[in-house]
């Protein structure tokens, strides 16, 4: 069979699902996300792109991972991963959006050839596609499909099976940099358990991590991935007292059930079973373990809860001072990227009290994760607790080759070269991040209360917003401010006028059909006042 007839036979049996009312698939924010039903011929698709690309990259390894994250468990998802571990490069999302469209098989093996001539492919050299999936059901089939499509193009293929996405993202840094000084460990899942197990031995030397940790993982891949971590600690050296909750990854139906990051970020509260014991440090994954957030039910004042802008300042506060005490601080330029969801209060804390600059970029990890590594260290995080730290080979080579002159400054070099370690640097993970804040905790001998003292979050509300068409709304200024329609943000403005300390945003969803308000303001119920009066701007301009 040709190359052309094996695209074509195999596409027959992945068939893609006809949108209704002619609608199209597009490569987002987190890929192509939808119910799983419908993902079959598009997983097939995105196979025959990551071969492509893997070829157009001198046969480097690409990734893919199967997952949709903090979604229930009918929906599914496919994204690619380039070979650093990071995203896929956002020119080629668009010729995912168009392979995934073509409207019939002999299409789509038209519109592959006429990719690999305009992209300047060679078919002829080899391609590497190494996958994982999390827990859903629907994960098989659609591996399945992913499976043709690498083999229609003879693709060498590893299949990780089950793994959280950032186990993924490891798994396709590590195999370009197999054997190579620049690489980033074994590769295999024990591979990745070994080195954060190493790192994290080595950034608690001679300090103890206090009381025990309540981990829920939404009944998600993050579960058995963490109960697995733990056997690798060493208990002669470090002990860290971790009971697991909320995973059961038998029952689909429970996936990220009043559990997991996003739900504790979105309702505000503790999930509810199993009850949470008041004072007890506390912690959600979310479905595919890549976002994370603290929390602890309080005696007296209730819930508290430390999201990612709180990770992000912490992280932001620690290596800065270790910098300074390892006699760095001239070398290294060290920064913090948000997006507009950040509370503001944590931005001003960290340009005011820790004296670094803060870059604001519009949602999505991939622009944050690109502004961070023009820092020396780059601390990205987004306010729903996806993120993670960046440090240039510069600051790594600081870390590792400056003759200390006194026993605190190798203290604090050890500890910065542990923490590169330590920290995921390809995307955020929340097991990796995890470690650095007890890591940080450790070190400073604080408890989430003290965690928490740093500064007063302003008050704040999000509100999803239906409405008609959410096409017209275009912004600019990092997402602060939209362009269009016209005279609209004319009309927030002077609704955020009303209010003291106020700040309020409207954008459009790149993950629902829905436009987002954010407000913050000085009380509570003045964010609440203001988000309600610019969701109403934005229902009347949004026909
Ligand atoms: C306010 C908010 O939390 N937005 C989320 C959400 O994006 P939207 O474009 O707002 O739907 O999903 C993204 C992907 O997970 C995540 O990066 C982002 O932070
Ligand atoms: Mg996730």
């Amino acid at each position: 069979m040709s190359h052309d007839d094996k695209i074509i036979a195999g596409s027959a049996k992945h068939p893609i699902v006809v949108l209704e009312k002619g609608g199209l698939y597009k490569y987002g924010t987190a890929g192509f996300r939808m119910k799983a039903d419908l993902l079959e011929g598009v997983t097939y698709r995105v196979g025959l792109l990551a071969s492509l690309r893997s070829r157009k990259l001198n046969s480097q390894a690409i990734g893919v991972m199967i997952t949709a994250s903090h979604n229930p468990a009918i929906d599914n998802g496919v994204k690619i991963v380039d070979p650093q571990g990071d995203m896929l490069e956002q020119e080629w999302e668009r010729h995912a959006t168009s392979l995934v469209n073509a409207a019939s098989d002999e299409e789509l093996a038209k519109i592959y050839n006429t990719l690999a001539v305009d992209l300047k492919i060679d078919l002829a050299v080899p391609a590497k596609v190494v996958y994982g999936r999390d827990t859903r059901p629907s994960g098989h089939k659609l591996v399945t499909a992913l499976a043709a499509a690498l083999d229609a193009t003879e693709t060498e293929a590893v299949d990780f099976k089950i793994l959280t996405t950032p186990q993924l993202h490891y798994l396709v840094r590590a195999t370009n940099s197999e054997g190579t000084p620049l690489s980033y460990g074994e590769v295999s899942e024990a591979g990745y358990y070994k080195k954060l197990a190493e790192a994290f031995v080595r950034c608690l030397r001679n300090r103890k991590i206090e009381g025990s940790l309540v981990v829920d993982c939404a009944n998600g891949v993050g579960g058995p991935k963490l109960t697995e971590f733990l056997k690798y600690i060493p208990k002669d050296d470090v002990s860290f007292d971790v009971k697991v909750v909320n995973d059961d990854i038998l029952r689909p139906e429970v996936l990220n059930l009043d559990s997991g990051a996003d739900f504790v970020k979105t309702k505000q509260r503790a999930p509810p079973s199993p009850k949470p014991v008041p004072g007890v440090r506390s912690c959600s994954f979310d479905g595919d373990a890549d976002r994370l957030i603290y929390y602890w039910v309080d005696p007296d004042a209730g819930f508290v809860m430390l999201d990612g802008d709180r990770i992000s300042s912490l992280a932001a506060s620690f290596i800065g001072d270790l910098v300074e005490s390892a006699g760095l601080r001239d070398d290294l330029r060290i920064g913090v990227v948000q997006t507009a969801y950040a509370n503001g209060a944590s931005t001003n804390y960290i340009r005011q009290h820790l004296k670094l600059p803060v870059i604001c970029t519009p949602t999505g990890v991939k622009h944050l994760h690109h502004v961070a590594q023009g820092f020396d260290i780059g601390v990205y995080f987004e306010a729903n607790g996806h993120g993670t730290v960046l440090f240039s080979p510069d600051a790594v080579t600081a870390f590792k080759k400056s003759e200390p002159q006194s026993p605190a400054q190798k203290d604090a070099l050890d500890t910065l070269a542990a923490l590169a370690d330590l920290i995921n640097q390809t995307v955020g993970d929340a097991l990796s991040d995890m470690l650095m804040v007890e890591v940080i905790l450790a070190h400073k001998g604080w408890t989430l209360r003290d965690w928490s003292m740093t500064y007063s979050d302003l008050p704040n509300r999000l509100v999803r917003v239906e409405v008609e068409n959410k096409d017209v709304f275009r912004t600019t200024d990092a997402e602060r401010r939209l362009s269009h329609p016209e005279g609209c943000q004319a009309e927030i403005d002077a609704e955020v006028k009303k209010f003291k300390d106020a700040r309020s945003f409207a954008r459009a969803s790149g993950t629902e059909n829905a436009m987002r308000v954010y407000a913050e303001a000085a009380t509570r119920s003045e964010a609440n006042e203001l988000a309600e009066r610019v969701a109403g701007v934005v229902r009347r301009w949004g026909v």
